[in-house]
């Protein structure tokens, strides 16, 4: 009998996904997975509201309805890649991979430098409202600090899960 069964970069890149269906974000859901230079997976994460920040009491919303920034999510929300460099459960390792479902914007870049990764996967490159420059920095900064990017070229299309018996 055939046996498939997932490749690494399929495998961690699954695992960003499952992470991203934890995500309340309404419009986008984002996932990531760190893996340690040997394939330890170091820490996994989502876009999401602060430990102790509710969701009841702060906004989803993309825009205001009177034009107040502080009643949209974007003050407030922690970015997938931030949240997953920030679980790790592991002391930090050089040579880490970050899997992500999108490209890293500037600001979890920096993060993503200033913490030792090394390899950026990402799954989608997705334009956000105004976003040019945001991307434009991130990669500049991530090639300027030799972060290697990658988009991740899926070897399965699909993983379905069922849960059952086995
Ligand atoms: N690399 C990224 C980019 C975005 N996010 C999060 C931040 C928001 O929750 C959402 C974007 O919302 P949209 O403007 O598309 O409604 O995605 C992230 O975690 N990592
Ligand atoms: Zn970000």
């Amino acid at each position: 009998m055939i046996v498939r069964y997932l490749s690494w970069d399929d495998y961690f890149m699954a695992i960003a996904f499952l992470s991203a269906e934890r995500s309340k974000d309404p419009n986008r859901q984002v996932g990531a997975c760190l893996v340690s230079e040997s394939g330890i997976i170091l820490g996994i994460g989502y876009n999401g509201f602060p430990r102790g920040c509710s969701d009841d009491d702060l906004p989803w919303a993309k825009k205001s309805l009177t034009g107040n920034p502080l009643e949209t999510k974007y003050p407030y929300v922690c970015h997938a890649e931030v949240n997953t460099i920030l679980n790790t459960n592991h002391a930090s390792a050089n040579g880490q991979r970050l899997y992500v479902t999108m490209f890293p914007c500037n600001e979890c870049a920096k993060i993503i430098i200033q913490s030792g990764v090394k390899e950026v996967i990402y799954f989608v490159e997705k334009r956000l409202d105004n976003s040019d420059t945001i991307y434009a920095a991130s990669r500049k900064l991530l090639s300027m600090a030799n972060v290697s990017v990658r988009k991740h070229q899926p070897e399965m299309s699909q993983i379905l899960i069922k849960f059952g018996e086995r």
